[in-house]
């Protein structure tokens, strides 16, 4: 089935998104994209995907796609909102931005309105995103057409919306952490004598070893007793974890995360 797309914004996450969507059903999906105050990247985003730039009055185009997605920053939502608002119809309105749920998308939309709230994250760009979502009531074909475009970044979730808000931090923000230890680790084998490149490859494929046995059936404390031989060398390293506390100190992170992220929601 043919779908119409309408994204504004045309940042990190439109990308992801587009590049999604054009890898999985490129003849199916027809793509406009506005990005106000940004043309030369709106050019560089459209040349790209092969998308239709639209560099003025993007409400024009309300009515010609089935659904909108809001991918521009969190504090630009309200205004796009209220512009929206006047022209919306049967369109889906899909907003990846955090902190804002759907009460709050609804409180500046018609009553009835479609919409969904997606907080999905960067591995979308290699079609791994660990994505949630919530919806208002919409129907089998608006379902359809979030389903497709989900999947064509990853894996997807349905929340509630206070799951969306408390897991934001840790589906969304934490991959940011991920690269933190990426980092402390690269910086500390600083003594091995190998190139950056090598390093990563190296760190990366560690990374990517451990995620895929924890996607496996076996918890995250089985797997580090199975690598913590007794009395041998990770014991130590563990040991000094726990005595910085290092469990508090990324609830304390994740904390941290979700306060802004309610933040950048009001
Ligand atoms: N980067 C990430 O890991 C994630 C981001 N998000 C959400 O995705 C949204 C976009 O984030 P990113 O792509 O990372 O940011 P970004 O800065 O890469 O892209 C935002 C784009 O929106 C454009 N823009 C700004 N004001 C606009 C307006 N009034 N109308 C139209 N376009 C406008 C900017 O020119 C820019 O191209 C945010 O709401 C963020 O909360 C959600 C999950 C993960
Ligand atoms: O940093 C942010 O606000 C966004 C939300 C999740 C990941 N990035």
């Amino acid at each position: 089935m043919k779908r119409t797309y309408l994204f504004i914004g045309a940042g990190r996450m439109a990308a992801a998104m587009v590049k999604g969507l054009k890898a999985s059903c490129d003849d199916q999906v027809t793509i406009y994209a506005a990005n106000s105050g940004n043309k030369e990247r709106l050019e560089i985003f459209c040349t790209a995907y092969q998308l239709f730039p639209v560099v003025e009055n993007w409400t024009d185009y309300i009515t010609k796609v089935d659904t909108i997605v809001l991918a521009m920053p969190p504090s630009q939502q309200q205004d796009i909102l209220q512009q929206l608002a006047p022209f919306v119809t049967t369109q889906l309105i899909i907003s990846v931005a955090a902190g804002k749920g759907l009460r709050e998308m609804q409180k500046y939309l018609p009553d009835q309105t479609a919409v969904a709230w997606v907080m999905p994250n960067t591995a979308a760009q290699i079609g791994q995103s660990m994505s949630l979502y919530t919806t208002s009531t919409i129907s089998e074909a608006q379902k359809s057409a979030l389903h497709v475009l989900l999947e064509s970044i990853g894996e997807a979730k349905e929340c509630s919306e206070e799951q969306i808000h408390t897991l934001t931090a840790i589906t969304g923000s934490a991959p940011a952490f991920v690269y933190e230890f990426a980092m402390s680790l690269m910086d500390a084998a600083g003594n091995a004598q190998l190139a950056e490149e090598e390093l990563q490859e190296l760190v990366a494929q560690m990374i990517y070893g451990a995620a895929m046995m924890l996607k496996s059936s076996s918890s995250p404390a089985e797997l580090r007793e199975a690598v913590t031989t007794p009395g041998g060398a990770t014991a130590a390293g563990l040991d000094v974890l726990y005595a910085k506390n290092f469990q508090k100190v990324i609830h304390e992170a994740i904390q941290a995360t979700s306060e802004r992220a309610r933040i950048l929601g009001n």
